[in-house]
């Protein structure tokens, strides 16, 4: 029977976890915290981050990394993109030779502007194919309410690939895809995160759809802009990991980098909102990556900039709204 163990016991991680075990893999949740370990061991709950919902009985849980990888065939990983680095150095020495890491997260590091995947390859010293990437319109609470969802199961090596598809295809509830583009699924689930913070903005100053509709559109165009500058293929923000997961993040008041933005534009302060946020939003923090990555191929990104300046430079935001319109007038292909 696969084995996967899957690291980080918040809404992804749990839920992601859950899939697993239903569809059939020996599956195994790491989790820092004894007393939420625990509570999945023996009362099958995660009362943290999925009140209310009944995990499998056949879900194991541990604190300990050696006993959740050992003879693990998935490593999946689903902690906060920034403290990846450090937690998977103190994985390592245990993660089996063949055993198959795949991301969750939707971040890009600070300081190095590496995608997640990258940061495996670097620090678990394995080739790209054996890394893998799950990303799609995913709200974690949703999934875990058990109602229809579809992703993308990204790897350059297509059997790997469809090793995992086939891991975490639970009909009629999870329906994954597969797409070689790790690049692309990678980047639209990262870059999103920080148009949905824009949306929130939006939202929370009491603008309408038509702005909703044009932050998402032309963020796609960020998005695809810098996709090509890095690589992808076009095609791939068109599917579930690229406007999918747009739309998803950037409507839902589930999103947590929404919520965020829509606090800002409510008129908290980004300490206020800060201390309301309980769970990751990545977008935070990868906002900054993300523009460093984007100067750094000399790729324009206006919204991205001016999330930034409104999350982390004092901008109002009357004032990014004001910068955004009153952008010289192009093609609406411009740059493309
Ligand atoms: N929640 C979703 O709907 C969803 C869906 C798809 C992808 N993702 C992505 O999955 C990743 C994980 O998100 P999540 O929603 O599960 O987050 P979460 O905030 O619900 O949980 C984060 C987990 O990481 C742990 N953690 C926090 N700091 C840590 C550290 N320094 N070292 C180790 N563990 C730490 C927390 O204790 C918690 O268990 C993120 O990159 C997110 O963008 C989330
Ligand atoms: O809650 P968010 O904003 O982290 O978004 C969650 C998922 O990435 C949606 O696919």
């Amino acid at each position: 029977m696969t084995k996967a163990a899957v690291f980080g016991t918040g809404s992804w991680g749990t839920t992601f976890a859950m899939i697993l075990a239903e569809a059939g893999n020996r599956t195994i949740l790491w989790g820092r915290r004894p007393e939420l370990v625990e509570g999945i061991q023996r009362a099958h709950t995660n009362l943290d981050y999925l009140p209310g919902v009944a995990l499998p009985t056949s879900l194991g849980a541990t604190t300990d990394p050696a006993e959740a990888l050992d003879g693990a065939d998935f490593v999946v990983l689903a902690v906060p993109s920034q403290s990846l680095r450090l937690n998977l150095a103190a994985w390592r020495e245990h993660i089996p030779r063949d055993a198959v890491l795949v991301s969750l997260m939707k971040g890009v590091e600070l300081g190095t502007t590496k995608r997640m995947s990258e940061v495996i390859r670097e620090v678990a010293g394995v080739p790209e194919e054996r890394v893998a990437v799950v990303s799609g319109p995913n709200l974690a609470k949703e999934i875990a309410q058990r109602q229809p969802a579809a992703t993308v199961v990204a790897c350059v090596d297509e059997e790997v690939a469809a090793r995992l598809q086939a891991a975490c295809h639970l009909p009629p509830w999870f329906r994954p895809y597969t797409n070689p583009d790790v690049v692309g699924v990678e980047l639209g689930g990262a870059v999103k995160n920080v148009i949905a913070l824009a949306v929130g903005v939006a939202v929370g100053m009491g603008m309408g759809d038509n702005v909703a509709a044009m932050l998402m559109t032309r963020g796609l165009a960020e998005i695809s802009r810098l996709g090509a500058a890095l690589g992808a293929d076009p095609h791939t923000f068109a599917g579930l990991a690229g406007m999918g997961d747009l739309v998803a993040t950037c409507t839902s008041p589930l999103s947590r980098n929404r919520t965020f933005g829509e606090r800002l534009g409510r008129g908290m302060t980004l300490a206020e909102v800060i201390a309301a946020t309980k769970q990751t939003a990545e977008g935070v923090k990868s906002c900054e990556s993300v523009l460093a990555l984007a100067k750094k191929h000399d790729i324009e990104m206006p919204i991205t900039e001016v999330v930034v300046g409104v999350v982390h430079d004092g901008m109002s935001p009357s004032e990014a709204g004001m910068l955004l319109m009153s952008r010289s007038p192009k093609p609406e292909r411009y740059g493309l």
